[in-house]
């Protein structure tokens, strides 16, 4: 089959998703062509390398002061290269925290926004406001935007690339809206599964950092070791496919192989398997609804395996209870749990806070916020959300000093 190569912007191309979404990108040229990049700025060397390697014609970076850093990495990597003058193209660069919301407006088929935390949020907005495809992994904007984002978007213009969501999506290909009984989101249960909350209190940022499945950035890892992820995940997916947060399930399954599943009304359940491998998920969401052959290995059906799933234990992981709580809540309160988190992983990664202080902060910063006229509902609008994770921020930070 032929293929018209789709045009990609890679927002947060220099971290886990943005790698193997570039891996994926090199290994598939007739079917995706790179146009631009965009990324912190905490390593131009590597996004000077990715825009030679891609010919991206814009790349962006969020700190203003890595713009000349870039352009001589740029250069430094095109003479590593042994190019000359005239075999390669220098890219446009834009710089500061806007940039990457300027570039997901630029002309493309997808923007695939992979920057983590709520800095993601203006820049989703940009790209359904521009009419993009938006894959989305940066699902803390989808979370905290709430249905700021979800009014913008177009039926299927969020394409999830969340592993979880990918599965679930692909389930629900198998069976109409009024079949579903309910959404299973299959967790890791992270390095610390089976622990006390007594056992919490003394685990390192080492061993939070040591997912024992999948490799990521640093706060979704932390996050997947206090299942604060899962909370996030059961709102993103509550928000794409708009079923009730009572009809959301979280189940344990370590082997992180069955990514979710759909339970339909007749009892059967749809799953989706594929080994711990996010190459899987970009594939499809940059390919979607196609699927991409060769993305990532498949399952050897010929070695022996065990599944396993477990309920989860809510004393000592009360992350998703709070979460399908603020979920439910809406508003400002989704933007006020991420915003504290964030905040409480930060403090927890630089050895500031112990690690199930994490969630009980949150919980306190959640509960303060309720109080307060400001978590009164009315349509989000943008304002609101920054305003609210700005607050949740500074309480978080208040609450976790000394
Ligand atoms: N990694 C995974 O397997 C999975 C990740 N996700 C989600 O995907 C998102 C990305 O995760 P992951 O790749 O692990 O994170 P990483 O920490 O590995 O990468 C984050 C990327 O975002 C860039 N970035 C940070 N701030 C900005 C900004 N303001 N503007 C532009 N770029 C920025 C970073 O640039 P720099 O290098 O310059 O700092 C880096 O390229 C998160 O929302 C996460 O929850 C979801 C499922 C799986
Ligand atoms: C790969 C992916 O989608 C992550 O968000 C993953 O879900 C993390 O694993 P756990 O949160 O289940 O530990
Ligand atoms: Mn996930």
């Amino acid at each position: 089959m032929t293929h018209t190569p789709r045009d990609i912007i890679l927002l947060g191309s220099t971290g886990s998703i943005g790698t193997q979404t570039l891996d994926l990108v090199a290994r598939n040229p007739d079917r995706f062509r790179v146009v631009g990049l965009a990324a912190g700025g905490g390593n131009p060397a590597l996004l000077a390398e990715q825009a030679l390697a891609t010919g991206a014609r814009t790349v962006a970076v969020a700190k203003g002061s890595a713009a000349q850093d870039l352009n001589l990495a740029f250069y430094a990597a095109a003479q590593q290269r042994g190019y000359s003058a005239g075999e390669f193209k220098v890219p446009e660069i834009l710089a500061g925290p806007g940039a990457a919301a300027e570039l997901a407006a630029r002309p493309a088929d997808i923007v695939l926004n992979a920057i983590d935390g709520a800095a993601g949020l203006t820049a989703t907005l940009a790209a359904l406001d521009a009419g993009r495809i938006l894959a989305l992994a940066n699902k803390e904007s989808l979370i905290i935007g709430g249905d700021l984002v979800t009014r913008r978007a177009k039926p299927g213009q969020i394409v999830a690339v969340d592993s979880e969501h990918s599965a679930l999506a692909q389930a629900l290909r198998g069976g109409a809206k009024e079949e579903v009984d309910k959404l299973v989101v299959t967790a890791s249960g992270g390095p610390f599964r089976g622990r006390s909350r007594e056992q919490l209190w003394d685990v390192s940022p080492e061993q939070a950092l040591a997912h024992p499945t999948w490799s990521m950035g640093p706060l979704v890892t932390c996050n997947s070791a206090t299942l604060v992820n899962k909370g996030l995940e059961v709102i993103e997916a509550h928000l794409l496919f708009d079923v009730p947060f009572e009809r959301i399930e979280v189940v344990v399954h370590p082997q992180s192989i069955v990514h979710s599943m759909v339970q339909f009304v007749d009892g059967s359940t749809l799953a989706q398997a594929s080994p711990p491998d996010m190459r899987m998920a970009i594939s499809l969401a940059l390919g979607w609804p196609h699927r991409v052959p060769d993305a990532a290995p498949a399952m050897d059906w010929t070695k022996a395996s065990t599944w396993e799933f477990f309920p989860l234990d809510d004393a000592a992981f009360p992350a998703v209870r709070l979460a399908k709580q603020v979920g439910a809540t809406g508003g400002t309160a989704p933007a006020v749990f991420n915003g504290a988190n964030e905040e409480c992983v930060g403090a927890f990664l630089g050895g500031r806070l112990r690690f199930p202080a994490i969630v009980d902060t949150i919980e306190r910063v959640v509960a303060e916020h309720a109080g307060s006229a400001s978590s009164q509902g009315g349509d989000l609008t943008l304002e609101a959300v920054l305003e609210a994770d700005a607050w949740a921020r500074a309480r978080a930070r208040e609450l976790t000093a000394g």
